[in-house]
């Protein structure tokens, strides 16, 4: 099930990061072009912020994005308290939207585990899905908004977002959003966008670096079962694109 899938191997995690840059630089700024707005959900771990600090570090990717209409979303989030290192926000703000003009009120973080939903994942989630939901539109019966590119890392247990293999999240078909908990990656306690939203968007973009991802990256692209790994069921309406390094790539079956 991956509609249109691109498998692009790259030299290295830096040119796997610049590349996906210099994609998402076109992607959005194309559909700015043609619709003026753009929207991106972002991913945690390395190669999504690694990807950020490119588009930091780009000239071409300051000038050709309309930051003012961006909208910014997050796949996924590690519920800890607002500022914490370890957030997907934090690190997000620190390797690249600290330093472009984005709007704020385009800039939507999943709840902190401080605050408003202190302590509870289940009532964060929610409070996501409802703003997803509003972004949507009353017009529309989508219940998240049209996603124009949607990151994900890919684990080495095959886990996007936090979806991991075997949990409950997976199995998801209503909710937009949901609270994980016992995730095997710190921290336990997580929100997730769930596989129904996650293939909402027009375009998947799977990033994976390394030789501790080989394993992962085979068995994603041999047609496994879903619930055994999450990476092979994130697919995008329109395009699905694995941005690889040759060492995540060095295991891939031939028909890849
Ligand atoms: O919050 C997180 O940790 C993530 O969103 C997670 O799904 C991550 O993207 C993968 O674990 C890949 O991480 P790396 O790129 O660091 O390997």
């Amino acid at each position: 099930m991956s509609a249109g899938r691109e498998v692009l191997v790259h030299p290295g995690k830096d040119a796997l990061a610049q590349a996906a840059a210099d994609r998402l630089t076109m992607r959005l700024s194309d559909a700015q072009a043609a619709r003026g707005t753009a929207s991106v959900v972002l991913t945690g771990g390395r190669n999504g912020n690694a990807l950020l600090a490119a588009l930091a570090a780009s000239p071409e990717a300051r000038e050709r994005i309309d930051w003012s209409r961006l909208d910014v979303w997050w796949g996924d989030e590690r519920f800890l308290p607002e500022g914490d290192p370890e957030r997907n926000h934090t690190q997000a703000h620190e390797a690249l939207l600290d330093a472009v003009p984005l709007d704020p009120a385009r800039v939507h973080a999943m709840p902190p585990s401080d605050g408003r939903y202190a302590g509870d994942a289940e009532a964060a989630a929610e409070a996501y899905a409802t703003e997803l939901a509003a972004a949507a539109g009353a017009e529309t019966t989508a219940r998240v908004p049209a996603f124009d590119v949607l990151l994900l890392g890919v684990g080495p247990d095959t886990h996007v977002a936090s979806l991991f293999p075997e949990h409950p999240a997976l199995r998801e078909t209503e909710r937009t959003v949901v609270g994980v908990h016992g995730a095997p990656k710190p921290p336990p306690v997580r929100l997730t966008l769930t596989l129904p939203a996650i293939r909402s968007a027009e375009e998947v973009w799977l990033l994976a670096a390394g030789e501790d991802k080989a394993d992962a990256v085979a068995l994603a692209l041999s047609g496994p079962g879903e619930l055994q790994t999450p990476a092979a069921a994130a697919y995008g309406r329109s395009g699905t694109l694995w941005f690889l390094d040759e060492a995540a790539a060095s295991r891939l079956p031939a028909e890849a």
